[in-house]
């Protein structure tokens, strides 16, 4: 077991990574929240059916109320999150309750915004299930999606504790586990070029990596999005890179329809893209063939899907987070671990979607 510190400007909170954490939340909860009043846990269909069972009888003592939402993507809609809160105060939830996010990165950024808004804030831990979540689940970002755009209704709030049981990724699909390491790769590129290089020579197929390389990656990972959440919690300056792929990537996921594309392969076509436009705009020198062609063995899509449209794309960068005065700000790379924000024009971006 590892415990990784994340020190942001408002919370400072474990990660404890390893094979059944989950058995100490107990303790967490009652060394952490005297006059505890209620507990509700937040998770999906999927991961209820799948693995409540081995969560709730550790809790029996606080005998918490459940919520369930649809898995995926359809977690994340006003209502479902009007439901999760109708149930918290239909259970009788107050400010001496915790919320639990037991789930992938879609139940996470629920339960995260439900505890933001639920009387002006309440406590809540993430007990993340897949390897997409060694992110979602740390730095504080919790949202909601709307038709116009991804995650566009949320807040920054921070969670108590992250308890990462990595026993509870066993039966994650492939798909599942190719999005979540999209995510593993991006924080290599942004900041590490040794862990780049070691994904690249040591990682051929996800279906079979080791207990040893899962848990290198997802704690290499962890603590390099503590480099930026903790510089920049609330995203005014360099925690922006954390969105490298994500411009495109967005734009993908929601002209697809939420949940018909999993975010880390929407993220790893916004990656191939931002790392053609590196070496166009910024001189990187990148072998992007190589890398399209060791992505392409690990099993990712690497193009955009042919019927969306170029200009449908550019209009839904637009309203991307980044945006200001509707220019579209991209996260480039100058070199592999030195990432610039870089703003791009209209014609430009255009020519290189249909280009690409
Ligand atoms: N807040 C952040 O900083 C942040 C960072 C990255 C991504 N995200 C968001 O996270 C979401 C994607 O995360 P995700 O892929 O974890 O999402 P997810 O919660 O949708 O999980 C993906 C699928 O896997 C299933 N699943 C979850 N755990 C499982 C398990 N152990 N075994 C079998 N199936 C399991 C889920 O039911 C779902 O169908 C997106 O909405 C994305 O926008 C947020
Ligand atoms: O934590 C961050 O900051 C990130 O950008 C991490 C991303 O992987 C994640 O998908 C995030 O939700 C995107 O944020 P958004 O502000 O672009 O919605
Ligand atoms: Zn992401």
């Amino acid at each position: 077991m590892e415990a990784i510190q994340i020190q942001t400007s408002s919370k400072q909170y474990e990660v404890f990574v390893g094979e059944g954490v989950r058995s100490e939340i107990n303790t967490f909860l009652s060394n952490h929240f005297t006059n505890l009043t209620r507990i509700l846990i937040i998770t999906d269909e999927t991961v209820g059916k799948l693995h409540l069972d081995k969560l709730v009888p550790l809790l029996s003592e606080w005998n918490p109320v459940i919520f369930t939402a649809p898995s995926g993507e359809k977690a994340k809609t006003f209502e479902v999150f009007y439901d999760a809160l109708s149930v918290a105060l239909e259970s009788r939830l107050d400010r001496k309750s915790v919320i639990l996010a037991f789930g992938g990165g879609a139940v996470g950024d629920l339960s995260g915004f439900v505890a933001a808004s639920f009387m002006r804030g309440i406590p809540f831990i993430q007990i993340p299930t897949t390897i997409l979540a060694h992110d979602s689940a740390v730095g504080g970002k919790v949202a909601i999606n709307h038709p116009l755009g991804k995650n566009m209704i949320g807040a920054f709030h921070q969670p108590e504790a992250v308890f990462y049981d990595l026993e509870l990724l066993n039966t994650l699909s492939k798909q599942e586990i190719r999005s979540g390491f999209a995510e593993v790769i991006k924080h290599a590129l942004i900041y590490n070029p040794n862990f780049y290089q070691w994904l690249k020579s040591d990682i051929h197929d996800l279906g079979s990596l080791s207990s040893e390389q899962l848990f290198e990656s997802l704690t290499r990972g962890i603590k390099i999005k503590n480099e930026f959440v903790s510089k920049d919690e609330k995203e005014t300056g360099i925690r922006a890179y954390l969105n490298f792929g994500h411009t495109l990537g967005h734009a993908i996921e929601s002209e697809m329809g939420y949940g018909n594309f999993t975010h880390g392969e929407a993220v790893m076509i916004g990656m191939i893209f931002a790392l053609k436009l590196s070496n166009e705009v910024l001189g990187l020198s990148f072998e992007t063939e190589e890398f399209v062609n060791w992505v392409q063995e690990l099993g990712y899509q690497t193009k955009i899907p042919v019927h969306l449209s170029a200009e449908r794309l550019l209009a839904k960068m637009k309203q991307d987070k980044k945006s200001a005065g509707g220019s579209v700000k991209f996260v480039l790379l100058e070199q592999v671990g030195k990432p610039k924000l870089q703003e791009l024009s209209d014609d430009f971006l255009l020519g290189q979607i249909n280009n690409f």
